[in-house]
């Protein structure tokens, strides 16, 4: 090696050692042959110490069967092989301190391994290059995190944490649909607060407030996971019950009926009771769209409205379920 040479290799190899990334180097049997200054800093072991070592052995908590792997399809096919924070958020656990917030974190890890060659052309080490992306997966993390919490906002109604209305008309449409495919039985559960303006008018309007907020409180303990309720207007809301026939139907409204008007709200010393007139369509295929479907629900709600309140009817033709239980069940 010349002078020049000479120059070049300690150049180089002070950038090596200054870079701000990762630099290793495994052989074969994953012996670290070069560890880099960034390795040092993050790591806490010197390159001295680390040298011919395994990095397996020295490193526990790496992702031994990933890492293998990859090492190992770098080797057959002697090509590079990429992997990004958002596949494997890292590889070492090292940690960072981000500049902006000085808030410590786990460092996000952009990864390549690299076949190095020799001069015969022979394969026997690699390099693992480790780019420090935190600042950019914790931005995209955090964006992500808010346009989840902005989506979440744009379907729920603020006052009952139910879905509001335009939501959960697009969930009716796509159940409507469903069933065209599925013909599993699914009911809809139309209700509304009974002479709820009285209530606004007796005790105000943040009285009525908290009744909406407990009804829907009620509403939410008595479904299942799978059913999808909305807030449909000021005292009235719809609930998708999925893979229920009309019997089960009765029961879930029945006993939704019974627990509102078992419940006594306490708003400012006052004490609130109330009750629920509801309606049930179980979709049929004679149902031109979910538009249709809706009416079915809201004719029999009304039924119920018409018929004294307090109580749940079928829709087609509307018949007030306290017959049914009396032996007249028709299904829809
Ligand atoms: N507190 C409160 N009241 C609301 C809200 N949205 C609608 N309302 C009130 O709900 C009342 C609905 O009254 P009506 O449509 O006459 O129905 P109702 O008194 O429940 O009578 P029936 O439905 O026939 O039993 C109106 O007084 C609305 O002002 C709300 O978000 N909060």
């Amino acid at each position: 090696m010349n002078l020049m040479e000479l120059d070049d290799f300690h150049w180089l190899m002070d950038i090596l050692q200054t870079i701000d990334v990762g630099l290793v180097v495994i052989d074969r049997h994953y012996h670290v042959q070069l560890w880099n200054g960034f390795m040092e800093n993050h790591s806490g072991h010197l390159a001295s110490h680390i040298r011919g070592q395994s990095l397996i052995e020295q490193f526990p908590d790496l992702p031994e069967g990933w890492l293998r792997r990859k090492v190992e399809e770098v080797f057959a096919l002697r090509s590079p092989v990429f992997s990004s924070w958002e596949q494997r958020p890292r590889l070492f656990d090292f940690v960072s301190t981000r500049p902006f917030t000085g808030h410590s974190v786990l460092m996000y890890q952009n990864i390549t391994l690299m076949p190095l060659l020799s001069r015969s052309g022979n394969c026997d080490h690699i390099c693992i290059i480790l780019y420090d992306v935190t600042d950019a997966a914790i931005g995209k993390l955090g964006l992500q995190q808010a346009n989840q919490q902005l989506k979440a906002l744009s379907i729920t109604d603020r006052l009952t944490g139910l879905y509001n209305r335009g939501h959960w008309e697009e969930c009716l449409r796509l159940e409507y649909q469903r069933y065209q495919r599925t013909s599993s039985p699914v009911t809809l559960m139309m209700f509304d607060i009974d002479f709820f303006k009285k209530i606004n008018d007796t005790y105000g309007h943040p009285a009525g407030d908290a009744v909406l907020r407990r009804v829907s409180a009620t509403l939410r303990h008595e479904l299942r996971n799978t059913d999808i309720a909305g807030r449909y207007g000021g005292e009235e809301f719809g609930v998708l019950l999925l893979d229920t026939d009309t019997t089960t139907a009765h029961a879930v409204a029945e006993r939704l009926r019974i627990a509102i008007s078992n419940l006594l709200i306490e708003h400012e010393g006052q004490q609130i009771t109330l009750t629920i007139s509801l309606g049930l369509a179980c979709l049929a295929k004679s149902m031109a769209n979910a538009a249709d479907w809706l009416v079915e629900a809201d004719n029999a709600l009304y039924h119920s409205k018409r018929n004294g309140r307090n109580q749940v009817t079928l829709a087609r033709p509307a018949i007030p379920l306290r017959e049914m239980n009396a032996g007249h069940l028709t299904h829809c």
